[in-house]
Order: C-alpha cells, then sequence, then structure tokens
C-alpha cells in the first residue's frame, strides 16, 4: 500500500485496481469536507431587519417576514412541503423555495471579475470553439438522457426570470452574421435579501430538494392547476397528454420552462405514473381522502425517480465500474469487502484509511440524516456543471415503433417552447420513445454546440428575456456573471492537479491549438465550461469530463443524505410498506411498458437501461440495476 501516498486525486482513472478506487475515495472525503459552502454569511435577523422581507430566509429562522422561528408543526412532519421548508428541523429554512445557492468553492473566489468580464469575448468562443459544424455524437447513452436531465434539473434548480432593467452588453463584430453592435443579455435576478456587503449571492426559484417539484410546483397557485382534486390524481386529457394552457400554449404541469418534446415526455409518464400510484395506494388504504393519496404518491414517485436517476441515468452516462460502484453505494450502500472484491486485508486497510466505511458505505437511504455541518442547498458550481446543451440534437427523424419506418422529421427550432405539442399531435408516444430511446445525443465536446440553440427566438412567454439570444453566448458569460472560477482556478480548488499548458488539456494538437489562440496562451483564461469540454482522454466509459464528475459526484451524495425524506424518514410509516417495496422493484422499463405496452417488442428481452441505446443492448445486463465492481 505504499503507492497511497502518492496517488495523485486527478489521475484516477488511471490507476490499477484498488488505487483508482482509494485515489477517487480520497478525493471524495476531501471534496465533502472542504467544498460544501455557505453563502448565508450574515445570517441573522439584524441584517435584513430595515429592508422589505418577501422572500428573504434565514437557515435557522425561516421566512424573516414572519418574525418568527418558523414552527415546523407535526402537521407538517409528514409529507413534502410545496415550498420546501420544515425538511431539515434545526435549518427550516434550508433547501427551501429562494433559499440561496452555497457554492462549492470558498467564497473569496467567486468574486466576479469585471474587468475580463468579456475576455475572451463569449460570442467569439460561441463562433469558434463551440459552433457545430457537424453532429457529433455519443453513442453509449440515447437522447432519453437529455430529455431526463433537463426534468431533473427543473426539480433542483431555477435562477428565475432574469432581470429586464440590467443587461449584460457582449461587443458584437461587424462580420457576425447573426447579431448586431451588441447582444443584450438581462442579467440574473438580484438575492432580493442581498446585503451589498456580502459575496454575490442567487437564490433558487424552486426548491432544492429532490422533490419532484418540475411535476408538483412551487406553489399553490400552480399545485391547483395540475390537480383533479379526486383521489389524489393529477390533470391528464382524454389522450392521455397533458393539458395545455391556452394563453401560453405550453401544458399545465408543475414546470414547462424550455419545453421540447424530450423532455415533455417525462412530465407526461410521470403524471401517468403518479396517477398509478394513487391507484394502488387507494386499492390498499380506501379510506384515504385525495389529499392522503396525493401527498403519499407525491412523497413515494420523488424517490423512485431519485433511485432510477442514480443507479439508471447515471450509470448509463458514466459507464464506469468505479463511478458505478459509487452509485450503487449512494442508494444501496456496499461494504467495504465488497469494495475489496472479497480481499480480507485490503477490507481492513479501507476501515482504517477510511473510517466512514467501518460501517460499510452505508448508502443514503434509510441511513441518519448528515448534512456535514452545512445547510443543505444546491450550488451555483451545481448549475454550471449542468449546462449539457450539446446532448441535443438539431434535427430528428420520429421512426415507427412497428416497423422502423420513417413516419415525420423535425428541425429541433420547429418543436421547442409551444410548438412542440404538434409534435405530440403528429406522433405516437410509442414511436417518440422507440425514437429517442434509439438515436443518439451530441457528445460533451468543443465544437458540437446546437445551431439552433445558437440562434434561438425566446418567446414572449419566456422568463429568460425577449428576442433572439445565442445561448452558447449565454452559458459562458452567466458562469462568468455568477462568479464561476475559470477553469484552472477551479481545479485547484476542487484539489485537482491544475493544467500547465494546452496540451495538459487535450490530446487533440487542433483544439489545443484553438484553444491557445482564443485564450492567448494564457491557461489560467480558460473559461470552465470551455476547459471541461476540451478535456481528453475522459476516463474510460465517461459521457462527460472528470472535472465535472467531481461536482456531480459529491452533490449526488448530498442531495439524498441531507434529505430525511430519503434519510431518517424513509421508512414505511412515511412511503407505506407498498410503497417501499414499489420503489425498490421498479425500473424506467417498469413504467415504459406499464403505460405504452405495444413497446414490448422493442423493450423485450434484452433492453435492461433504457437510456442505453436499445438497439445496442443486444444481451441482458444480469448486474442491472445493481453494478458490481
Ligand atoms: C430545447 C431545449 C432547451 C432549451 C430551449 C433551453 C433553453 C435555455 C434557456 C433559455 C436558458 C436560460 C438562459 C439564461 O440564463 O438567460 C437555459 C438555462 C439552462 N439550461 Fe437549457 N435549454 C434546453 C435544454 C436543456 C438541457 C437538455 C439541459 C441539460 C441539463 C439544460 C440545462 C440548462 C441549465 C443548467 C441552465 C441554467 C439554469 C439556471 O441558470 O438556473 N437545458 N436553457
Amino acid at each position: 500500500m505504499v503507492y497511497i501516498f502518492i496517488l495523485v486525486s486527478s489521475n484516477w482513472w488511471q490507476y490499477p485496481y484498488p488505487y483508482d478506487i482509494v485515489a477517487i475515495a480520497a478525493s471524495q472525503e476531501k471534496l465533502q469536507k472542504e467544498n460544501f459552502i455557505d453563502s448565508y454569511t450574515e445570517s441573522t435577523e439584524q441584517s435584513y431587519v430595515h429592508r422589505r422581507l418577501r422572500n428573504c430566509l434565514d437557515p435557522k429562522i425561516g421566512k424573516l417576514g414572519k418574525k418568527v422561528r418558523y414552527g415546523c408543526s407535526k402537521r407538517c412532519h409528514k409529507f413534502r412541503r410545496l415550498d420546501g421548508l420544515c425538511n431539515d428541523y434545526e435549518n427550516p429554512a434550508s433547501g427551501s423555495l429562494y433559499y440561496r445557492f452555497g457554492r462549492n468553492v470558498p467564497l473569496n473566489a467567486t468574486v466576479r471579475d469585471e474587468k475580463n468580464l468579456y475576455n475572451p469575448n463569449p460570442r467569439d468562443i460561441s463562433r469558434t470553439l463551440m459552433k457545430r459544424e457537424k453532429f457529433i455524437p455519443v453513442t453509449i447513452v440515447n437522447i432519453l438522457v437529455a430529455g431526463w436531465v433537463q426534468f431533473m434539473t427543473h426539480d433542483w434548480f431555477d435562477s428565475g426570470k432574469n432581470d429586464r432593467c440590467r443587461h449584460l452588453k457582449v461587443p458584437i463584430r461587424d462580420d457576425d452574421p447573426d447579431f448586431c453592435k451588441t447582444m443584450d443579455i438581462p442579467m440574473t435576478r438580484r438575492d432580493s435579501c442581498r446585503n451589498s456587503k456580502d459575496y454575490d449571492t442567487y437564490q433558487n426559484t424552486v426548491t432544492h430538494w429532490w422533490d419532484a417539484s418540475q411535476l408538483y410546483g412551487i406553489n399553490k397557485q400552480i399545485n391547483r392547476r395540475i390537480r383533479t382534486r379526486k383521489d389524489g390524481k393529477l390533470k391528464l386529457t382524454s389522450k392521455d397528454r397533458l393539458p395545455i394552457d391556452p394563453s401560453t400554449g405550453l401544458p399545465i404541469t408543475g414546470n414547462s420552462l424550455n419545453w421540447w418534446v424530450g423532455l415533455g415526455i417525462f412530465h407526461v409518464i410521470w403524471t401517468r405514473e403518479h396517477n398509478y400510484v394513487c391507484d394502488m395506494l387507494k386499492e390498499r388504504n380506501p379510506t384515504w381522502n385525495d389529499k392522503m393519496l396525493y401527498n403519499t404518491a407525491r412523497l413515494i414517485i420523488a424517490a423512485v425517480i431519485g433511485k432510477i436517476h442514480t443507479l439508471e441515468w447515471t450509470t448509463a452516462i458514466l459507464h464506469n465500474d468505479v463511478a458505478k460502484l459509487g452509485l450503487k453505494s449512494n442508494w444501496y450502500g456496499i461494504t467495504p469487502i465488497e469494495i475489496a472484491r472479497g480481499n480480507a486485508s485490503l477490507a481492513a486497510w479501507l476501515i482504517k484509511r477510511f473510517p466512514q466505511l467501518s460501517s460499510g458505505i452505508p448508502g443514503s437511504i434509510g441511513n441518519p440524516k448528515n448534512i456535514r455541518g452545512v445547510p443543505y442547498s444546491l450550488t451555483q458550481d451545481f448549475i454550471a456543471a449542468y449546462r449539457l446543451h450539446p446532448l441535443l440534437p438539431d434535427e430528428f427523424e420520429v421512426r415507427s415503433h412497428q416497423t422502423d419506418e420513417l413516419v415525420n422529421r423535425y428541425n429541433m427550432k420547429d418543436t421547442v417552447f409551444e410548438k412542440a405539442e404538434s409534435v405530440f399531435e403528429e406522433n405516437s408516444m410509442d414511436d417518440l420513445l422507440y425514437t429517442f430511446g434509439n438515436d443518439y445525443p451530441g457528445a460533451m465536446t468543443l465544437y458540437n454546440y446546437p445551431n439552433f440553440l445558437r440562434n434561438l427566438d425566446l418567446p414572449t412567454t419566456s422568463p429568460h428575456g425577449k428576442g433572439k439570444v445565442d445561448m452558447a453566448t449565454i452559458d459562458i458569460l452567466r458562469d462568468r456573471e455568477r462568479g464561476i472560477p475559470r477553469y484552472n482556478a477551479f481545479r485547484r480548488l476542487l484539489h485537482l492537479t491544475p493544467i500547465t499548458k494546452f496540451e495538459d488539456l487535450t490530446t487533440n494538437p487542433t483544439h489545443a491549438e484553438e484553444l491557445r489562440h482564443m485564450y492567448n496562451n494564457d491557461v489560467e483564461k480558460i473559461d470552465f465550461l470551455i476547459g471541461s469540454r476540451a478535456e481528453s482522454p475522459l476516463p474510460e466509459g465517461f459521457g462527460f469530463s472528470d472535472t465535472f464528475f467531481r461536482i456531480f459526484s459529491i452533490m449526488a451524495r448530498r442531495r439524498m443524505e441531507a434529505d430525511r425524506f430519503f434519510t431518517d424518514d424513509y421508512t414505511s410509516e412515511y412511503y407505506t410498506q407498498w410503497g417501499i417495496d414499489y420503489i425498490d422493484a421498479t425500473h424506467m422499463k417498469d413504467i415504459l411498458l406499464r403505460h405504452y405496452p405495444s413497446l414490448a417488442s422493442q423493450l423485450q428481452p434484452n433492453v435492461t437501461n433504457v437510456f442505453i441505446p436499445w438497439k445496442s443492448q443486444t444481451s441482458l445486463d444480469k448486474n442491472f440495476p445493481y453494478p458490481l465492481y
């Protein structure tokens, strides 16, 4: 074990077993200790006393406007609240609606670099390093991955309506074919409670918890619209689709932001599954009223979504044995002897070096809640990591699930926002699922940003602004605006080895040269987003970069271990025994087959993970969904 003291966590994936596991475990341990940063620095009623109190929260007190410690009465204990309050009794506001985003890096590293806000010009980066000349596919996963992850992010975070009065102005070159003089981008909405002496902070306009708020909404007004008020169920049309709001052309659901077909598919499926769970609960509890059925179904649906994301979506996009082991540990836990593949002396050494393994890596589910000393929130860095727009194609062809024949052909730009509904009208869900279940999404690399998003017309209903925008420019600028450190600084703060030359970042000499040119031969200037897209080679089976992975992995565990509904209260008293058994037994494939049985011939018998191209799964993965290392 002598080598262990010289293991560099940045290189974990280049080490042989068991050094790979030891290196990544050491990295996780350090990140979990040092990289959950609270952005409530002042955190007292005093600092807000003379100011508008609406939506101001204090982690300990709850809503400041109420001037009293927010009483998390017994009534609130059993179910997830719409506003996310009272999940953590000690810090009742943490993770709730309007609670601030935390950080994964020290606050003094998050100060916006005003001088270099447009340096290098983000539109230049979009036009050179990001522009998609030819679609670069990633072949280990299918397009369902893109719709699913957006569905997830809409549950976890939303920076809200942009500020229409303050604008960032990106200078535009004369030869730019799409924009003129400046691109005006409304700034991120202000934190309504920020003290001018604070570091820049931003509020989440949805709950931070993994509570399926994208389905159920974050306030009574939305929630009232989506519920039937009978037997706990949610509204669907007679064709089992979501009702459409005639004033916007968008569906009525918890969150219909940046709507497209791939996202809509999951809203429809999970609305149907919620109603199925209500039926099952009613059958077993005939005296329960609408509220009881609805609330219990919500708890169960949020948890099964969490399980599917952990064990199916993530293991598809991180198709790597060590990563899979970590993901299994997040949900079910694993024992040191499992990690050590039965080697007792290695297991004993692991327990000595990582004492937290002594009772096995417990997994979050059903174990005691652990906020690791910092009230729970998601982070600004987490948002930056999820800017996964290159997953989207620019066009797609719907094929018949029965014959594989072409049914319809679409440009993505004609299928977004309110235009998505016509795609549902013109195609069956079976055909859409079959198509997205087999088509490849875009790879998370340079030169692969969807062109339709680089030239996107925002509808008048968009909270993000109006007119034409370039999302690639916005992705870069938002990170700079919100004080995300640049790539190399970020690596240092994540305890990773920084790069010293462009060739350290990528094995592609042309990319290295283009990056050098764009960033004026200064590796310190590389944006976090661009550095992460350029990284090569990647760990085996990884659909995104190792730097991103560090943020993903610590936050994935935190999302569950800080939430009492995944830990202390993950019991049959809260979920019912049927609920716990259902969560354990249900995979995404079961849900697809339940609601779309005519997909049976496409999904049976070989498909295990529906996020991996269906046609490529030619034999059953016997370890699914419990990956073995
Ligand atoms: C057709 C599909 C999509 C459209 C039209 C779309 C459009 C947008 C727009 C307009 C914004 C706000 C820009 C701003 O800050 O002003 C945004 C933000 C974002 N999008 Fe997308 N997007 C799509 C798909 C996706 C997908 C598949 C992902 C993958 C996770 C994703 C991740 C994000 C993230 C992380 C943000 C930042 C959110 C925040 O700041 O709170 N988007 N997108």
